[in-house]
């Protein structure tokens, strides 16, 4: 027989073993008459191989709750949980430190560097992590073929289209297999067919690499393809 003390203890433990949870964070942004509570006590677990979508209103906390759960932002109050590490345990430097470890963020505006080629802004993060080889080489093309861009694997950003730029920031992202992806809506600037494209290249990633990924968006095919959909309103996840 199995009771419910046993169903709690061999539950998968997330948290230790990897993915992403959240646990009572809160954000308060400004002060005094300006303050504004961006995430009151959220509550999120994520687990390796799981696709999340979050939707809501302008202003809701979407952006804020990316931050907070990639360590770009320290919460108010609240613990974060990435891949076993408590990020909100940790000094700023080791914060970064982990963020760069186990972290992949995909953000609207692509944040590419201008003098690096497509290839290169691929290949840069594993060759300052001294880990540049073959089998890094072959996942960047197959990553840049992946997301429609061989044909510009060595142009730089500015001989790119916005999609392009996009584009090229999710491939990024996602040569390192990260532990956590946080995509804030990356297809805005793309075309339906090429968001589809992008869309199911994020949920292949996912659970092939055993990703916890979480996605803001307002695209209904996306909360098509997610494993669940959340609700952010004043900034209260549900
Ligand atoms: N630096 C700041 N100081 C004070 N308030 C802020 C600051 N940044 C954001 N806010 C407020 O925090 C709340 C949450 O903002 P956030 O950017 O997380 O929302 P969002 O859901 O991502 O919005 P959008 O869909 O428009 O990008 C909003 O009310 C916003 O005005």
């Amino acid at each position: 027989m199995t009771t419910s003390a046993t169903d709690h203890r061999t539950a998968p433990d997330t948290a230790g073993s990897g993915g992403l949870r959240l646990l009572d964070v809160s954000l308060t942004l400004g002060d005094g008459d300006t303050a504004v509570t961006a995430l009151d006590r959220v509550a999120l677990t994520v687990a390796p191989g799981e696709f999340v979508a979050v939707v809501g209103p302008s202003g809701s906390g979407k952006s804020s709750l990316l931050a907070v759960a990639g360590g770009l932002q320290r919460p108010t109050s609240g613990t974060v949980r990435v891949a076993g590490t408590e990020l909100t345990a940790l000094t700023d430097k080791e914060r970064t430190a982990a963020r760069r470890r186990h972290i992949g963020f995909v953000f609207q505006q692509s944040n590419l560097l201008a003098s690096l080629t497509v290839r290169e802004q691929l290949l840069l993060p594993l060759h300052i992590a001294g880990r540049l080889d073959g089998a890094a080489r072959s996942r960047a093309d197959e990553l840049i073929e992946a997301v429609g861009l061989a044909h510009r694997a060595g142009s730089r950003p500015h001989q790119l289209s916005g999609g392009e730029r996009q584009r090229a920031g999710l491939a990024r992202a996602l040569m390192t297999s990260p532990a956590v992806l946080l995509v804030d809506e990356p297809t805005s600037a793309l075309d339906r067919v090429r968001s589809a494209e992008a869309v199911q290249l994020i949920a292949e990633q996912t659970r092939e690499h055993g990703t916890a990924t979480v996605m803001v968006t307002h695209d209904t095919g996306i909360m098509d393809a997610a494993d669940r959909v959340h609700e952010m309103v004043d900034g209260r996840l549900s």
